[in-house]
C-alpha cells in the first residue's frame, strides 16, 4: 500500500468510524481530523470510498467541516450509500428507484411501533425514532427509556414486516433497518475493487454490518488490512480485524499516519 499507493483503495464506513456515535442520527458529523486525513489520502492513493448505510448525500452533508476540508473535498471520493445501492461521485448521486415495499413500511411503521407500546420520539424527546432514508427505514432505540429492551420487542415484528414487504432486516448499533435485498457492503466493495483494478485495500468499520466488507477484503486476494473502530458497544468485530483502534479518533490518527507514510516514502 505504501510502496504502490496508486493501486490502493481506502474504504471507510461513516457512522462510528468517521463520525462519533451520537444519540440523534441527525446530529452525526464527521470527525474533522478524519476528513482532513482522507483529503490528503485522496491525492495520494488510487481511490477513497465511503461505504455506508446512510444515503450517500447524507454522508456528504454530514461530512462538511467549517473552515477545513470536508468529505466533498476529498479528491476523487466515491460514496456508496444505502449499503451500496446509491453512488455519489463528482457531486451527483445515482440510485435505482426504491422497491414498492418501502412505501408500505413507511405507512405501517408508526402504527406497528405504537401497537407494541413503544413511544415515538418527538423533537428532542426520548423514545423510539424512525429515520426515513428514502429507500429504507431505520428504527432507532438509542433514545428509548430501555434501548436494549425496545430492540428485543421490535426484533420479531420488524422481521415479519420486512418479510411481508419483500425487504430485508439489517441490525446495527441500537437500530434495526428495513431495507432492499440483494446488496450489502461486501458486494459493493467487491465491485468497486474490480472497477478500480485495486492492487491493495484497507477497510475500516465499527459494526457487524461492516463484516461483509471485511470478508470482501479477504476474498479479493489482495494485500489487505481490516480496521476495527472499537467501542464498548460492539465487541465482536475487534477479534475479526487486523488492526483495532479507539473509535473515530483512532481511525483519524491511523489515516493520518498512513498519509504521512505515503508522503514520506
Ligand atoms: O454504515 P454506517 O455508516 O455505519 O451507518 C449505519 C447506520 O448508522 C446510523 O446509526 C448509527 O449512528 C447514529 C448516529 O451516531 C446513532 O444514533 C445510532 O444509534 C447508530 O445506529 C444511521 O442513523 C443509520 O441510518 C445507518 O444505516
Amino acid at each position: 500500500m505504501i510502496a504502490d499507493p496508486g493501486g490502493a483503495v481506502i474504504g471507510v464506513d461513516f457512522d462510528g468510524t468517521l463520525s462519533p456515535i451520537v444519540p440523534d442520527p441527525a446530529d452525526a458529523r464527521v470527525d474533522p481530523r478524519a476528513a482532513a486525513a482522507l483529503a490528503r489520502l485522496g491525492g495520494l492513493v488510487g481511490a477513497v470510498v465511503i461505504v455506508t448505510g446512510r444515503p450517500a448525500a447524507t454522508a456528504i452533508a454530514y461530512g462538511e467541516v467549517a473552515g477545513g476540508p470536508g468529505l466533498a473535498d476529498v479528491p476523487g471520493l466515491v460514496v456508496l450509500g444505502q449499503y451500496g445501492l446509491e453512488r455519489w461521485e463528482d457531486g451527483r448521486v445515482t440510485s435505482p428507484p426504491p422497491p414498492p415495499g418501502v412505501a408500505r413500511v413507511r405507512a405501517e411503521l408508526p402504527i406497528l411501533i405504537a401497537s407494541l407500546g413503544l413511544p415515538l420520539t418527538g423533537d428532542g424527546d426520548s423514545g423510539v425514532g424512525i429515520e426515513d432514508k428514502g429507500r429504507a427505514l431505520a428504527v432507532h432505540t438509542r433514545r428509548a427509556a430501555d434501548p436494549e429492551g425496545a430492540l428485543r420487542v421490535l426484533r420479531e415484528p420488524l422481521a415479519k414486516l420486512a418479510a411481508e414487504t419483500g425487504l430485508t432486516v439489517e441490525p446495527g448499533r441500537l437500530v434495526i433497518e428495513i431495507r432492499p435485498t440483494g446488496m450489502d457492503k461486501g458486494r459493493a466493495l467487491d465491485a468497486f475493487l474490480a472497477e478500480r483494478g485495486a492492487r491493495s485495500v484497507l477497510f475500516a468499520g465499527d459494526d457487524l454490518g461492516d463484516l461483509a466488507a471485511f470478508e470482501a477484503v479477504r476474498r479479493s486476494g489482495l494485500p489487505g488490512v481490516t480496521v476495527c473502530s472499537a467501542s464498548a458497544e460492539v465487541t465482536g468485530l475487534a477479534a475479526l480485524a487486523d488492526v483495532v483502534v479507539e473509535g473515530p479518533a483512532g481511525v483519524a490518527a491511523l489515516l493520518s499516519a498512513l498519509a504521512g507514510a505515503v508522503e514520506g516514502r
